[in-house]
């Protein structure tokens, strides 16, 4: 097992990765409501339920099994409108401000759980117990929740952080090999932009990972999540390091909401949008030709990325509603080398709609 410890000004807590942790899970948050004897919730998705359900509850005494909510699986389900419902059913169920949620699943049950605990009156303790690869990379730690609107990804949220992260890799085993893919794109991009090691690992370890081999999957989640750890610490609240993370979600943020949410998974229009922005960077010369071809079959390593339907001015418009941009500037987070990154303000629409085009014509 590994532990990563995450410190930012306003939270503090440990990111655990490992295995058996499903098992096991009444013994690992119960010390987290020992003192206020708070009840615990479980928000998850009917299909990990199916699968992993009857672990996670077993490991409950019978007169303590936690209350179980649902959110139906995909990204048209991170909304508003889901989230009234569930505070609706925590209230309805008697949870007060000592009760602990435990988000069980993926980012988007990571990312709704955090907003409702972020909000049920006026904040509750929550526990990530992240269930893909992506959610174990990446959006677990370090606070962002929230949901989408139909005009952009995540435009209501907060900043809450979780009590305590405990990824489990066996639960891995059920994934489907497409999503596994698409969260591995989180971890590329944590690689292109801090940490060169990370990438050329995953450069030369594609089939190992690929082949959910349980020690390279570990190194790989532990390395992504030190980095985010490190990254959150100095910026909790992306006023300028933290953007770096953004590294190919200001196209890919663009193509998930002009195809509705309903065609490409969040690690696969990431991969698209770092393709974009490996063109500017390739334009201005941040990265070689040479970084840039490494990067671009490291990603396509990790693919296929399905092709999917917008237009190079419909994505280009979409770019507008960033939540990196001020005062209409638009600012884009390209790699430097690899291993490094910048966030610039001065891409201008020629520039942009250039790398779109390119972009495009690789589906
Ligand atoms: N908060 C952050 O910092 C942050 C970071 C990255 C991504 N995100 C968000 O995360 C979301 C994407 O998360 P995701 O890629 O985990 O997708 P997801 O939450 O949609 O989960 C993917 C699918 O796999 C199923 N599933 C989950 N675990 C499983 C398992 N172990 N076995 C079998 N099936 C399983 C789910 O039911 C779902 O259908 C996006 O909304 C994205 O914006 C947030
Ligand atoms: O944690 C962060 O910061 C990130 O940017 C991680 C991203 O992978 C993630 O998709 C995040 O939800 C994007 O946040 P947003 O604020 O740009 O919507
Ligand atoms: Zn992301």
């Amino acid at each position: 097992m590994r532990t990563i410890k995450v410190k930012t000004a306003s939270a503090s807590y440990s990111v655990f990765v490992g295995d058996g942790f499903v098992n096991k899970v009444s013994a690992l948050v119960r010390p987290l409501v020992a003192k206020t004897r708070g009840r615990i919730f479980v928000l998850t998705s009917p299909e990990i339920w199916a699968l992993w359900g009857e672990r996670f509850t077993g490991s409950f005494p019978e007169q303590a099994k936690p209350e179980v909510l649902f959110l139906p699986a995909g990204e048209r389900f991170k909304r508003l409108a889901e989230v009234e419902r569930l505070a609706a059913e925590l209230s309805a169920a008697g949870a007060d401000r000592s009760s602990l949620l435990l988000a069980f699943g993926g980012g988007i049950v990571g990312d709704v759980g955090g907003f409702l605990a972020a909000i049920y009156m006026r904040g509750i303790d929550y526990v990530q117990l992240p269930t893909t690869l992506l959610s174990q990379v990446d959006s677990s730690v370090g606070g962002k929740t929230g949901v989408n609107l139909t005009t952009g990804k995540n435009l209501i949220g907060s900043f809450h952080h979780p009590r305590a992260v405990y990824a489990d890799i066996d639960v891995l085993n059920t994934l489907p090999d497409r999503e596994l893919r698409a969260g591995l794109m989180e971890s590329v991009k944590a690689g292109i932009i801090r940490d060169a090691r990370l990438f050329s690992y995953m450069e030369k370890n594609a089939a190992r990972i690929l082949a959910r081999d349980a020690e390279a999957l570990e190194y790989v989640i532990a390395t992504s999540v030190r980095m985010k750890a490190e990254v959150v610490g100095i910026d909790e609240r992306e006023s300028g390091l933290r953007m770096v993370l953004n590294l190919g979600h200001t196209v890919g943020h663009a193509i998930e909401a002009v195809t509705k949410y309903r065609v490409l998974l969040h690690g696969e229009a990431v991969g698209w949008g770092m393709l974009a922005a490996l063109q500017i960077a390739r334009g201005r010369e941040t990265v070689t030709d040479a970084q840039a071809e490494r990067i671009e079959r490291v990603i396509k390593a990790y693919g296929p990325l399905p092709g999917f339907r917008a237009t190079a001015e419909a994505l280009a418009e979409a770019t507008a509603r960033d939540k990196k941009n001020r005062a209409g500037t638009r600012r884009f987070v390209l790699p430097v080398g690899i291993g490094a990154s910048t966030v610039v303000d001065d891409v201008s629409e020629a520039e942009l709609l250039a790398a779109i085009e390119q972009m495009l014509g690789r589906r």
